[in-house]
């Protein structure tokens, strides 16, 4: 009888095009290096994130049900119909109306106003950025009951003392996300490599 040990079973995926040898992996068996739960969602908040045109800070938001299910996503940008050509995007100015604080949406806001159910009820909402006070206030009226967070990078600032305040009083749990790996790649030519029998 024909032994399927691992050297058997191992196959080496092999790129088309440089015919480069990159990974080992046992195709007979269940990946285990597949993005748990909450690396996914954290992920998806970044990912959303590079679509942010502010210079400085580009924060994501991903919300989620209790059914594992992402009902709304955004990162800061301009108000739809304004057109972020005209609007300011400095930090700092002579004046607060030529920065861009007064003008940008949050990213939680944009998550929250994209939801593509009827209610945020009950949701988790994953952040990069621990939320300021303005978002905690949207966070709690629209009955999100948890926030994630990977960075609270602010957190001696007054508006995140406010912030805490809020969620603490509403009963709004908040966490820091600890990544199993700190980087995930997209790498799109991955598709493309083939898995051949080692010989
Ligand atoms: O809860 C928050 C707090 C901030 N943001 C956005 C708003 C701005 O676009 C940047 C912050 O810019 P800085 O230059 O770092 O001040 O982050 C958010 O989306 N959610
Ligand atoms: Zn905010």
């Amino acid at each position: 009888m024909e032994q399927n040990n691992v050297e058997d079973i191992t196959q080496t995926l092999t790129d088309e095009k440089s015919s480069n040898t990159c990974k080992k992996r046992n195709l007979n068996t269940k990946r285990t290096d597949y993005l748990d739960w909450q690396d996914y969602f954290m992920s998806v908040a970044f990912l959303s994130a590079q679509r942010s045109k502010d210079p400085s800070t580009q924060v994501g938001a991903c919300i989620v049900n209790d059914e594992k299910k992402i009902v709304g996503i955004g990162y800061n940008g301009m108000p739809n119909r304004c057109s972020d050509d005209e609007l300011p995007w400095k930090r700092e100015a002579d004046e607060w109306l030529e920065t861009k604080y007064p003008y940008v949406c949050h990213a939680e806001m944009n998550a929250i106003m994209n939801k593509n159910s009827s209610s945020v009820k009950g949701c988790s909402i994953y952040v990069a950025l621990f939320p300021c006070n303005e978002c905690a206030k949207l966070i709690v009226q629209s009955g999100i009951k948890e926030v994630i967070y990977y960075s609270d990078k602010h957190k001696d600032k007054d508006t995140m003392k406010a912030s805490r305040r809020l969620l603490d009083l509403a009963n709004v749990t908040y966490k820091q996300h600890i990544p199993k790996n700190s980087q995930v790649v997209i790498d799109f030519d991955s598709i493309n490599i083939r898995s051949s029998q080692k010989s």
